[in-house]
């Protein structure tokens, strides 16, 4: 089955746990170290789906847009420090009748990827309503980062860099834009979230303190000069 097929027949699942994707679920066993659970948030069409499809499989899901039904994963092991970091990432559905489903999610995740579409002022305006949510149904510790995604579409652009940028600062949150089409920045996000999440596990108290804002700025540097990530 082509991963266009697999994606459309998940999609149109009735539900998040459907048989097929229990069985999917059960056929991974790629060797880890650790794992951790990551969240994709953002209103309906932000590319939540299409970032993770990115990052997983390093294609774009152009074509007619299928909202997500409910909730979806897929893993995803990366090297951090010499350690298999194992991602467990949910896709969630952006669309308001399925908060009630994504919600029972957040307290499992360790962090959380929360998106706009930098094309569409609503999806920006909508981040604070997010954070609301979040900060009543996540965990208190839980990594946060922003994303604003779509940054290809440069014609279409509603909402400025320095927008997102100050609203991230505002919160206290790291943020770059990304784009799942291009797939600028997109590993950089899913890592620098590993390697946080792995510090926070394996920090010993004389090691010092994995800086998350430094570590993505210093990448962004490596990747304006030397091609992006
Ligand atoms: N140009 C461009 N289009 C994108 C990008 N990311 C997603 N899209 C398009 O935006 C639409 C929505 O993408 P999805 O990934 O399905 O959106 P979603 O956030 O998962 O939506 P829900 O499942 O409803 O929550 C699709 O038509 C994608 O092809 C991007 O980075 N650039």
């Amino acid at each position: 089955m082509s991963e266009r097929n697999t994606l459309l027949l998940e999609k149109q699942a009735k539900n998040g746990t459907s048989k097929y994707m229990l069985e999917r679920c059960a056929s991974v066993n790629d060797y880890y170290d650790i794992a951790f659970k990551v969240m994709l948030l953002g209103d309906s069409s932000v590319g939540k789906t299409c970032v993770l499809v990115r990052f997983k499989d390093g294609a774009f899901l152009g074509g007619n847009f299928i909202a997500t039904v409910g909730i979806d994963f897929r893993n995803k092991v990366v090297d951090v420090d010499n350690l298999k970091v194992k991602l467990q990432i949910w896709d969630t559905a952006g669309q308001e009748r399925f908060r009630s489903v994504t919600h029972a999610y957040y307290r499992d995740a360790q962090a959380l990827l929360l998106l706009y579409d930098i094309t569409s002022k609503m999806s920006f305006d909508n981040i604070r309503a997010w954070l609301t949510e979040i900060h009543e149904y996540a965990q208190k510790d839980v990594v946060i980062m922003l994303l604003g995604n779509k940054a290809d579409v440069a014609a279409e652009r509603v909402v400025k860099t320095e927008d997102g940028e100050r609203l991230a600062k505002e919160y206290g949150v790291p943020f770059m834009e990304t784009s799942a089409k291009t797939g600028v920045n997109v590993e950089l996000a899913f890592l620098a979230i590993a390697k946080e999440l792995k510090h926070r596990a394996t920090q010993q108290q004389n090691e010092p303190k994995f800086q998350i804002h430094d570590y993505i700025e210093a990448q962004k540097h490596k990747s304006s000069c030397c091609g992006h990530m």
